[in-house]
């Protein structure tokens, strides 16, 4: 896509209402995502084509996505409305032509950049969110937490159909990095459990309120937060190599992710204890028949049946789709932030609590693993 450039009009006549009419559509039948930066020249001229040149306020340093777009308006200057729709027109039937006769490309060159511990991708009207610290069992770091925030927030705004949340390498993930608790000044403990309830609450709200259909494909083990947020997905796909383990008391932590509430109500009460209180690791099986997860597929077939019914999912209509996830999720929304908000300050105490700190410690020195 680097390659495409705006060139001359190619018609003499310059490109006419309807042309620019039937453009936006083909737009929306492209089969590849062409990438951030040429949806953002796109909307660009789609702008300056209707409304000419930008004269709004710059959003504020934080709306990264409306600022990108509003930089890429206001770089048209005073390029004249019909200029912009004759660039329009040039850019999507490059972009055309470009979809029907290329390649598939390989994942390298699909990836959005930006993210540091995954790798996010877009194919098939499919968003991909690859946690990708595999030598360290994609445990969930502060930096991965607020990466997995931003890519859902780009993904709910992209045209995908579909977002997936995966896994790189052996395990899907081993929950939060243990190591989030170290290096803390003296002093300064109550003040970044606080920090870690905050983050951890917007984090879980991110999942409440995603408005596409969510799904969770389970690679192999999940651990902790890992799992606690399954009860908020759509889907969860597990290869049959996959476990399912909560084991908060003998880390001296208490249940997050909403799961207090989903898992009771997902698999009863009495198997959620098992999981949420006791600890019990369930297979990929188990996690099955207890409605925690839709199905489960063998190892050796996993991705490739997944992904073939993910990409048949994904040609469903899109916005009746997404109307049906939002009235499904919506009628519970209120009652799921009340729980996170609970649940987290609850565990803001737990982190200070001895029990914490000694399981956290010895895992650290070494001395127990799960
Ligand atoms: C903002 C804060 C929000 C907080 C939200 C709270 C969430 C609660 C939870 O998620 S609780 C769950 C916490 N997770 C754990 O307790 C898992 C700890 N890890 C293990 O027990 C084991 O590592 C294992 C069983 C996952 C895997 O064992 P295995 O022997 O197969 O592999 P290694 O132990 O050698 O692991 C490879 C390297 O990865 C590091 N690592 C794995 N998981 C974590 C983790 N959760 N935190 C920190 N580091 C982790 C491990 O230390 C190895 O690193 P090394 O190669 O440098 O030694």
């Amino acid at each position: 896509m680097q390659a495409l450039s705006l060139h001359m009009s190619k018609t003499a006549m310059g490109a006419s209402q309807k042309d620019f009419e039937s453009a936006m559509n083909q737009v929306k039948l492209l089969k590849k995502d062409p990438g951030n930066e040429v949806k953002l020249k796109l909307y660009a001229l789609y702008k300056q084509t209707t409304e000419g040149p930008c004269n709004t306020p710059r959003p504020g340093v934080f709306d990264l996505i409306n600022k990108a777009k509003w930089d890429a308006w206001n770089a048209l200057g005073n390029l004249p409305k019909e200029t912009a729709r004759q660039n329009y027109v040039d850019l999507v039937s490059d972009l055309s032509s470009s979809d029907s006769s290329s390649q598939v490309k390989p994942e390298a060159d699909r990836k959005q950049p930006g993210y540091e511990t995954l790798v996010v991708t877009s194919e098939d009207s499919i968003t991909k969110i690859m946690m990708n610290r595999p030598a360290k069992k994609n445990a969930l770091t502060i930096q991965m937490y607020r990466e997995i925030m931003l890519a859902l927030e780009a993904a709910s705004k992209d045209d995908s159909t579909i977002i997936v949340l995966t896994g790189n390498g052996d395990y899907y993930s081993s929950g939060n990095d243990l190591m989030n608790f170290m290096n803390i000044p003296p002093g300064e403990m109550e003040k970044e459990a606080k920090n870690g309830a905050i983050l951890l609450r917007d984090f879980v709200g991110c999942f409440i309120d995603f408005p596409k259909p969510l799904v969770a494909v389970i690679n192999g083990p999940a651990i902790g937060i890992s799992v606690t947020i399954l009860g908020l997905f759509d889907l969860v796909y597990a290869s049959d190599r996959a476990t399912f383990h909560t084991p908060f008391t003998h880390l001296g932590q208490s249940p997050e992710g909403c799961s207090s509430y989903t898992f009771p109500k997902i698999m009863g009460q009495a198997k959620a204890a098992e999981m949420l209180m006791f600890g019990k690791k369930l297979t990929a099986r188990e996690a099955c028949a207890q409605g925690l997860v839709t199905e489960v597929f063998p190892d050796s077939t996993f991705q490739k049946e997944v992904w073939t019914r993910l990409k048949a999912y994904s040609k469903l209509p899109r916005n009746t789709l997404h109307i049906s996830k939002q009235s499904i999720r919506n009628l519970e929304k209120e009652k799921l932030h009340a729980v996170n908000a609970e649940e987290n300050s609850v565990l803001q105490e737990r982190w200070l609590s001895d029990e914490c700190i000694n399981a956290v410690m010895s895992f650290l020195s070494r001395k127990a693993k799960l």
